[in-house]
């Protein structure tokens, strides 16, 4: 169920017409569903039902303190990447021990500070970094679990920029190699082996490589426990596709099944990261055209939104719907949404046919996950407002950045 709909020809979230936001606090602006969000999230927690785990919602996707802390409020755990990331989340009310910890850099001073706030499970992506956690914890006199981050050399069948489990990626420990680095781990001081953690990239829209990749590492764990070290956990991504197109990504309970039947009679613990699959479809950019420069070789509606806001379509080539706010009768033409900032690369969408006239508001549809939390001032641009609704409420979540926030800690030389 989407909760962005259109009645009588003006698109609304929930039951806020999204022209009144855009009158109301300007554009570019973020807005949210908080019941899409919630949604989505109980999509996981419903399926994984009564079986051990926990939904760690990837912090990166979205990391606006608001939707952490109704996501906190629903017993959601987090995966974070930087410590930054863990502040948010703490700051946000969520629960420390609901918490891991990825990423292929983590700091020393990172991992004292989750060691101190007893995060559930760091999932460590080399042999120099156990080494590190190690010393840290003996340090600390406290002990880290840990979850190896093996890549399985499964191909995740998605955008080669966010496929992260080949062997040619940085992610991860070579999973011919994981037995030897569990044996040194399991000698480590003050490091709990625990768990066994593997993604192999986003948007994915099949589940046969989440299956591929399951199986391998069901060998490992089973080789593992014949050598007396036990795994409790599982830790499992990539993260299942959304619809912004045509893409037919397996339903959430589906894909859960799938993977509670391959485990057998093994007792394992279920963890899953996602982060696009609640957030994308829960949000929408809006933005508002500026100008319209048809030329010779292309309509270009110039916009107030750029690649600084969403950078997707210049990194990925991604493709996200965009929608009028209210449908406009007259002629279409095919025009590209290109935005203020000096870049080529700087577009919204190529080639939509939408009747348009300055002054229109238009929404970019699925914008929810890795825009905002993506955006820069390039260009010294200000980062657009985020804006929650709920029911007919509508929540300022972040405000619109100033010029003040822009030069911040900036200082001029003296002579
Ligand atoms: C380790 C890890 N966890 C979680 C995620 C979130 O993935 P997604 O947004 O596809 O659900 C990613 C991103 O690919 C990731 O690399
Ligand atoms: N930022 C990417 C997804 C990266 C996933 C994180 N490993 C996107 O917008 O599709």
């Amino acid at each position: 169920m989407s909760f962005f709909t259109q009645r009588s020809g003006e698109l609304y979230v929930e039951d806020v017409r999204l022209s009144d936001i855009a009158a109301q606090y300007g554009t570019p602006a973020y807005v949210y569903s908080r019941a899409a969000f919630t949604q989505h999230y109980l999509a996981y927690a419903q399926a994984l039902g009564q079986h051990p785990g926990m939904i760690c919602y990837a912090v990166k996707a979205n990391s606006n303190i608001a939707l952490l802390n109704l996501l906190a409020r629903l017993g959601a755990g987090f995966d974070i990447v930087s410590g930054g990331e863990m502040e948010r989340v703490l700051t946000a009310g969520g629960d420390p021990k609901r918490i891991v910890f990825s990423g292929v850099g983590k700091t020393a001073a990172e991992m004292a500070k989750a060691l101190q706030m007893g995060i559930h499970c760091f999932n460590v992506e080399s042999e120099p970094e156990l080494e590190l956690l190690s010393q840290v914890a003996v340090e600390q006199g406290l002990t880290a679990r840990v979850s190896l981050r093996v890549n399985p050399d499964v191909d995740a069948k998605t955008h080669p920029y966010i496929s992260t489990g080949l062997k040619e990626n940085k992610f991860g420990i070579d999973i011919t190699r994981a037995p030897e680095v569990y044996r040194r781990a399991a000698e480590l001081p003050n490091i709990d082996v625990q768990g066994v953690d593997c993604h192999i990239g986003s948007q994915l829209t099949e589940l046969e490589p989440f299956l591929d990749a399951l199986d391998r590492l069901l060998v490992l764990v089973d080789g593992l426990a014949d050598e007396g070290i036990h795994i409790s956990h599982l830790d499992l991504g990539g993260g299942l596709g959304v619809t912004y197109r045509d893409e037919q990504p397996p339903a959430v309970a589906d894909y859960m099944d799938a993977i509670k039947q391959k485990l057998g009679e093994r007792k394992l613990a279920l963890m899953f990261e996602p982060g696009r699959s609640i957030a994308a479809n829960a949000g929408v950019l809006l933005t508002k055209v500026l100008y319209l420069k048809p030329t010779e070789e292309h309509n270009f509606a110039i916009i107030d939104a750029a690649m600084n806001d969403n950078i997707r379509p210049a990194l990925y080539q991604a493709w996200q719907d965009i929608r009028p706010l209210k449908e406009r009768r007259g002629a279409t033409k095919r025009w590209d949404l290109v935005g203020p900032v000096c870049e080529t690369g700087d577009f919204l969408g190529k080639d939509r046919e939408l009747a348009l006239e300055p002054g229109d508001h238009l929404a970019v549809m699925s914008a929810g996950a890795y825009g905002f939390t993506m955006a820069s001032n390039y260009n010294t641009r200000p980062r657009a407002c985020e804006l929650l609704v709920d029911g007919d409420q509508v929540y300022v979540i972040r405000e619109r950045e100033n010029f003040v926030d822009l030069i911040r800690g900036e200082h001029v030389i003296e002579h």
